[in-house]
């Protein structure tokens, strides 16, 4: 039997409704913008990828998209040497946007990912079996989410609320974590902080705790908190957390906190990348590494990285970004297949109320998502959805993610809150 080989390649950017959800950097626009991969076979076969869809990051998707035709599926180290050579000629390097909160030169990784998680996807159909299979088998059936509690106005400016409502204080944040865990099930919370000062953070973390003592808490001011200001959080909150997720910037600044405290300290900002590995066990600067397929180039490095902090003794957890089902489906099977990923992962599924997949696969009981057995991803495309996302693309005037340019369009004195406190 001759092998399939990639025949087309379909790249979608889409746009979906997100709140004002408030962060470090300044405040979600309207609309996230993703983009989502169709990696076709001359067998007829299709492989679904998903990630993000600034215009910089597009134009690369699109270059590698022109050169996959013709290309084996199963060859992946090919596939990695195919990116690296069309980015070496066609940009000029540079990550993905992160609305300004990460600085990552990461092009590879980021693009690489999609076109991986198809071409696993694809595998996955030919011989039947679920991408976590292809990762060496699931380990769970379920994979526990956490709740992922933000700060939020009641709905953005020159627009109906929307339905969340605002949340701004510690009681607001409460009854927004109640929303979560009955209509969700979540069995933990995360609370995005770094809006408010320490203090205040800290109380709403305190309320959840009243309010859930039995749920783990997790506090994550993306960096924007020196390392002494950490230091008198991670006291006052020891015991009541069961990590703290990037209180101050850099590999450096999270050593000197983690040198004063019991309190785990986990990261998705100043580990994201391999090379970042060594120097933050050496420094002793984080306890619990994120993983991030759609950064960390892709699910099998991903799962690697699993091994990685397996053999160091770090903990490990999962990164999420505003993003749809197939995102979530590859993060399941991900999850499913990585032994040591003990802590719940984050995902801002809650948040979206549009979707490119159909109905009923990924659905979350008791704050979990059931491992699709089927094959592949176990997501459909639905292609009606697709086109109105694509639609809703052209016509929200939204290119890339800039959290910060949107909050100054609101507050024009807004100063990202980084090490501010
Ligand atoms: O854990 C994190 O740092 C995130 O989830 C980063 C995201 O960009 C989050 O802050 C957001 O969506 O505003
Ligand atoms: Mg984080």
């Amino acid at each position: 039997m001759s092998r399939s080989r990639i025949s087309q390649v379909v790249v979608t950017p889409v746009a979906f409704g997100d709140p004002p959800l408030l962060n470090v950097v300044g405040v979600h626009q309207p609309y996230a913008l993703r983009a989502i991969v169709e990696v076709h076979t001359d067998s007829g076969l299709l492989g679904l990828g998903e990630t993000y869809a600034d215009e910089a990051h597009l134009a690369r998707l699109s270059a590698v998209a022109e050169v996959l035709p013709g290309h084996d599926p199963y060859d992946l180290h090919g596939l990695r040497r195919l990116v690296t050579d069309v980015l070496g000629r066609e940009t000029g390097g540079g990550g993905a946007s992160f609305g300004g909160m990460l600085d990552v030169d990461s092009a590879v990784d980021t693009v690489y990912s999609p076109f991986e998680v198809a071409c696993l996807d694809l595998q996955g159909h030919e011989a039947g079996v679920p991408v976590s299979d292809l990762l060496g088998g699931a380990v769970r059936d379920r994979v526990p989410f956490s709740g992922y509690l933000f700060h939020k106005w009641a709905g953005h400016p020159g627009l109906p609320d929307d339905a969340w409502g605002e949340a701004l204080t510690p009681d607001q944040l409460v009854t927004q974590a109640r929303r979560m865990v009955d209509g969700w099930g979540f069995g933990s919370l995360k609370l995005k902080g770094g809006v408010f000062h320490p203090d205040r953070e800290c109380e709403a973390i305190e309320a959840l705790r009243d309010t859930f003592p039995d749920l783990p808490l997790r506090l994550d001011p993306n960096g924007a908190w020196t390392p002494s200001t950490s230091l008198r959080a991670a006291d006052r909150l020891a015991g009541v957390v069961e990590y703290l997720e990037d209180p101050t910037p850099g590999i450096r600044g999270m050593a000197e906190v983690a040198a004063g405290t019991d309190v785990p300290l986990a990261t998705n900002m100043c580990v994201i990348a391999m090379e970042h590995l060594p120097p933050a066990i050496a420094q002793g600067a984080v306890q619990v590494v994120l993983s991030d397929h759609h950064l960390w180039g892709g699910l099998k490095k991903s799962a690697l990285l699993g091994g990685i902090t397996d053999v160091w003794g770090l903990g490990l957890s999962m990164h999420s970004n505003s993003h749809l089902g197939v995102s979530l489906a590859a993060m399941v099977h991900l999850a499913a297949a990585t032994p040591n990923l003990t802590y719940a992962c984050d995902t801002h599924y809650p948040w979206k109320t549009e979707d490119v997949i159909t109905d009923g696969v990924l659905s979350f009981e008791g704050g979990s998502v059931a491992v699709p057995t089927t094959p592949g991803l176990g997501v459909t495309l639905d292609r009606d959805r697709l086109g109105e996302l694509h639609e809703q693309y052209l016509s929200c005037g939204v290119r890339r993610r800039e959290d910060t340019v949107y909050m100054r369009s609101i507050h024009p004195d807004f100063e990202v809150n980084t090490s501010r406190w």
